[in-house]
């Protein structure tokens, strides 16, 4: 069994998910936030404007330059990640890293002012859906496929996309593999 389907199982012991319940689930949470570092929704965030000329790691950013953060590269940096085209979200658990735009290794909401408004409605979603489908259903693959020779690649678009598309088989659990 999954680590995530472990955790939902001795975490929520009701019909619905409550959020007091989403706010426990630390391994769903680090698994979220790994994601978000390896395929972040918007991976340019929205082009920023340089309100004054300055000076950033010996780059001089004339005022009125308009600036892309590359937030995909800045989540696949070696200089910042161990094994960072590894996906293992133990590197969250234990760690008070977060993607609120204080850490700025990892921005999938962007950062300061025009951070994302949507950030605590659109995590809550997130961690809902995958926290209902993940519960509610065994995932499988069409004809046995084996998941670790899925094609992870991105398509690049404002929005982060596939590149090949999922095609995922869900079948309905008991409920007496959702309780414990
Ligand atoms: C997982 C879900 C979401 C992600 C990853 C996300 C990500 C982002 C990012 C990266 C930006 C640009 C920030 C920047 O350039 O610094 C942004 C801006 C924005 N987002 Fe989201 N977003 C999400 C959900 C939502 C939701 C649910 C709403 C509205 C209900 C929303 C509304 C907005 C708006 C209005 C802006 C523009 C803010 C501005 O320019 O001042 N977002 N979002």
């Amino acid at each position: 069994m999954s680590k995530l389907e472990k955790e939902l199982k001795n975490e929520v012991n009701t019909e619905k998910i409550t959020n007091f319940q989403l706010s426990k689930l630390t391994y769903l949470q680090a698994f979220i936030k790994e994601n978000f570092r390896l395929h972040p929704p918007v991976p340019l965030l929205l082009p920023h404007m340089a309100a004054e000329t300055c000076e950033v790691m010996n780059y001089s950013i004339p005022k009125n330059a308009k600036i892309f953060v590359n937030v995909w590269a800045m989540g696949r940096d070696a200089k910042l990640w161990d094994n960072p085209l590894s996906f293992n979200p133990e590197r969250f658990i234990d760690s008070k890293l977060d993607f609120k735009g204080q850490d700025f290794e990892l921005l999938p909401f962007g950062s300061g002012r025009r951070i994302c408004p949507g950030l605590p409605s659109g995590i809550k979603s997130v961690e809902l859906i995958l926290a209902s489908l993940t519960r509610e259903f065994d995932w499988g693959l069409p004809n046995g496929e084996d998941p670790s020779k899925l094609d992870m690649d991105d398509k690049f678009g404002i929005a982060l996309k596939r590149k090949t598309p999922l095609k995922l088989i869900f079948k309905k659990k008991q409920a007496s593999d959702q309780y414990a």
